[in-house]
C-alpha cells in the first residue's frame, strides 16, 4: 500500500481528474480488499467498542486544540461519545468516516457553531491554547474570529468581493481605510485569488465561479487572522481544477494556521493531511499520522473503511 500512497501524492492532478471523470476508478486508491459480494458489510460493533482506545499518538507536535471527554447532544441524541484527541499546531488534520459518524458535528464544536441552534449542547473540554472554549464566559464572536470556518457550499455574502473579505475584519478590528485595503489584498493573496480579482474588487462575490467563490470564502476566514481554520468538505462542490487550487492552498496555509478538514474523499485526505482521525457512530476510533493510517492502521475497523469494506 505504501506504493499506492506515494503514487497518489506524486500524481495529484491526474488523480483529481480521474476522481471526477471516471467514477469506476474512484475509490481504487486503497481498494485492496473490497467485499467480493459488492455488498457493504457492517463492522462488528461489539469488537469495535473493545478496540476503541482513544489513544493520542505519541510524539505529536504541540497541540493547538486539546479535546477531552467531549460528548455532544442533539436533544436526547448523543452524536459524539467521549472524544479525546489533540489537534496539532500548524498541521492539517483530516476527519474521515462513514456518513453520520459525527465528523461535521465535531468540527462545529471547535468554534461553537452549534450555539446558534437551540437544543444542542456539548459537555467536556476543548482547550484552545489552554483555555476551555466550552466555558460559559467565552466570547463566541471572538472565538469565531480565532477559529474560522469554511463550509461545503461556497457561501459568499451578496456584496462586493472587497466587502466579503473586509466583513469580518470590520466586525472585530478598527482599521483605517489604507490598513483595511492592505488586509483585503493580503487575504486575497493568501487565498491565491488576488490575480484573478484585483481589477474587479467592486464586483459582486456572487459573480465569481464556484472555485473562486470558495477561495473568496477562505479569504474571508483568513482575513481576521484566525489561528485555526475549519474546512467542512470544502471541495465537494468543485471541479478538479478548483479542487487542486484549494488543496494547494491548504498546503500553503498550514505554514501559518492549524487546519482541520472533514472530507469524504480518501485520496484528498491522503494528499492534504498530516494526521487522520477515523470516526464511527460518534466514536473516535483511531488517530495517527496519515501515512500510517492509510498504510498500516492499528484498528481493523479503520482498515475496513479505508479499503472500502464498509462505509
Ligand atoms: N441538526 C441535527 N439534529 C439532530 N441530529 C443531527 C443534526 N445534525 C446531525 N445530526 C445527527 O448527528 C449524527 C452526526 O451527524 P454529522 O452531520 O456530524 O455526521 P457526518 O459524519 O458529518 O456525516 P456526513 O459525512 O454525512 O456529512 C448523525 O446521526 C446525524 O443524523
Amino acid at each position: 500500500m505504501n506504493d499506492v500512497i506515494s503514487k497518489v501524492r506524486k500524481n495529484k492532478t491526474a488523480d483529481r481528474f480521474n476522481e471526477a471523470t471516471d467514477t469506476k476508478t474512484t475509490g481504487n486508491l486503497l481498494n485492496r480488499t473490497k467485499s467480493t459480494s459488492g455488498q457493504k458489510e457492517q463492522p462488528d460493533i461489539a469488537s469495535l467498542t473493545k478496540q476503541t482506545l482513544h489513544d493520542i499518538p505519541k510524539n505529536m507536535p504541540p497541540a493547538k486544540l486539546q479535546i477531552r471527554d467531549l460528548n455532544f447532544y442533539y436533544g436526547d441524541f448523543k452524536a459524539l461519545k467521549n472524544i479525546n484527541i489533540d489537534i496539532p499546531d500548524k498541521k492539517v488534520t483530516a476527519f474521515i468516516g462513514p456518513s453520520g459518524c459525527g465528523k461535521s458535528t465535531l468540527l462545529r464544536t471547535f468554534n461553537r457553531m452549534y450555539d446558534l441552534y437551540p437544543g444542542m449542547r456539548a459537555e467536556g473540554n476543548i482547550n484552545l491554547d489552554g483555555k476551555n472554549i466550552l466555558d460559559k464566559d467565552i466570547d463566541v464572536n471572538l472565538l469565531r474570529a480565532q477559529v474560522g470556518m469554511v463550509f461545503q457550499k461556497p457561501t459568499p455574502f451578496p456584496m462586493s468581493i472587497y466587502d466579503n473579505v473586509a466583513f469580518g475584519v470590520r466586525l472585530y478590528e478598527k482599521l483605517s481605510k489604507a490598513e483595511l485595503d492592505n488586509r483585503v489584498e493580503w487575504a486575497l493573496r493568501k487565498s491565491a485569488l488576488w490575480p484573478e480579482v484585483k481589477d474587479k474588487l467592486k464586483a459582486s462575490g456572487l459573480s465569481l465561479s464556484g472555485g473562486q467563490q470558495q477561495r473568496l470564502c477562505i479569504a474571508r476566514s483568513v482575513a481576521t487572522k484566525p489561528e485555526v481554520l475549519l474546512l467542512d468538505e470544502p471541495t465537494s462542490a468543485l471541479d478538479p481544477i478548483s479542487t487542486g487550487a484549494i488543496e494547494d492552498l491548504i498546503e500553503d496555509l498550514k505554514n501559518d494556521y492549524t487546519i482541520a478538514i472533514v472530507t469524504h474523499n480518501m485520496q484528498q485526505a491522503a494528499r492534504v493531511s498530516d494526521y487522520t482521525v477515523y470516526m464511527y457512530l460518534g466514536d473516535m476510533i483511531e488517530m495517527g499520522e496519515t501515512d500510517q493510517i492509510f498504510t498500516k492502521p492499528n484498528q481493523k475497523a479503520t482498515e475496513d473503511y479505508i479499503t472500502g469494506r464498509y462505509g
